[in-house]
């Protein structure tokens, strides 16, 4: 299976600071993933560098075996909707789909966006800078979908639709995909609707990608383990505990798993994607942020 996406070692700094950090991680064809990470994490950043806005400051990406900032070629198969929905507020919904045709000529198909748009409503000669949050994002997103792009970057596109119109834009979404066999790459914090549509993970936090991969070899590698207080020592079979509760008898590890664990000794139990996901981000707030803030730890 040829590879969208492959990102090795890549990393974006400002100033000392690394927004991004020794990330790798592949993108198969045809997969629609989740890119989910707390506030801060680096999600942005990430799309930013995979459609070329930025340039990396350490490793590469590269999109259908090209680097995106040296090869604007790439850029006619690449859909991007940024996070804000940045449009030209002053032209209409009408205007945009026409400028997308004038500037994407060869797999562009307006219509695309003309029946999305009149399904929801949407006037198509009102300025864009005039209708609403959602409404912006439902003109992106359409004028995102028209464009038939082979690779979809989507930077948080559900965030300010309704529980209706999210549902309603996921499913057009996944319509498309299996239409035209698009790979998506999809970043939000709604890990139910991320759970429905995805069959690719990657989680990054503090800058790093800590997990990335198909969904169902993720959730087969981890466990939730219950059995006698654990004392810390390793556990044959396991090659990381994410997160772990005691009480004065008993322990319940969520663990990474590397091998068979003994099932004599813990109670082995499937893990639910939202819950792994929940247990990866769960992380202490970064040295010093206490005493910047000049409140106690
Ligand atoms: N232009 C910039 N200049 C300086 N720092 C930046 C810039 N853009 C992002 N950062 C920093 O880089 C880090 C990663 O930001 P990024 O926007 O990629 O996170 P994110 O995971 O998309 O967050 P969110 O979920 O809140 O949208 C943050 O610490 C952020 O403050």
């Amino acid at each position: 299976m040829g590879m969208v996406l492959e990102a090795d070692g890549l990393g974006k700094r400002y100033g000392s600071r690394w927004a991004l950090q020794d990330c790798s991680f592949t993108l198969p064809e045809g997969r629609v993933a989740a890119l989910v990470g707390p506030n801060g994490a680096g999600k942005s950043t990430l799309l930013q560098l995979a459609v070329g806005l930025l340039r990396p400051d350490a490793g590469s990406v590269r999109i259908f075996g090209q680097d995106p900032y040296d090869n604007v070629d790439v850029l006619a198969d690449l859909g991007f909707v940024a996070q804000d929905t940045p449009l030209y507020r002053d032209f209409t919904a009408a205007e945009l789909v026409r400028m997308g045709g004038k500037l994407n000529r060869s797999q562009w198909d307006g219509s695309v966006a003309r029946v999305r748009l009149a399904q929801l409503g949407i006037p198509p000669d009102k300025k864009v800078g005039t209708l609403s949050g959602g409404q912006r994002a439902q003109v992106a997103l359409a004028l995102a979908l028209a464009k038939r792009p082979r690779l979809l970057l989507l930077d948080e596109p559900v965030a300010s639709l309704d529980p209706l119109a999210r549902h309603e834009f996921l499913q057009a979404l996944m319509g498309s995909v299996a239409e035209t066999g698009t790979t998506v790459l999809l970043s939000s914090h709604l890990l139910a609707d991320l759970e429905r549509v995805c069959d690719q993970l990657v989680l990054v936090r503090s800058a790093q990608v800590q997990l990335a991969g198909a969904i169902d070899d993720i959730l087969d590698e981890h466990r939730r383990l219950i059995g006698p207080r654990h004392d810390g020592r390793p556990i044959p079979g396991v090659a990381t505990v994410i997160r772990e509760s005691h009480t004065d008898r008993q322990s319940t590890l969520l663990v990474r798993t590397n091998g068979p664990v003994d099932e004599g000794l813990f109670t082995s139990s499937e893990v639910g994607l939202e819950d792994l996901i929940l247990a990866y981000l769960d992380e202490p707030a970064p040295v010093g942020s206490h005493s910047a803030w000049g409140v106690p730890a």
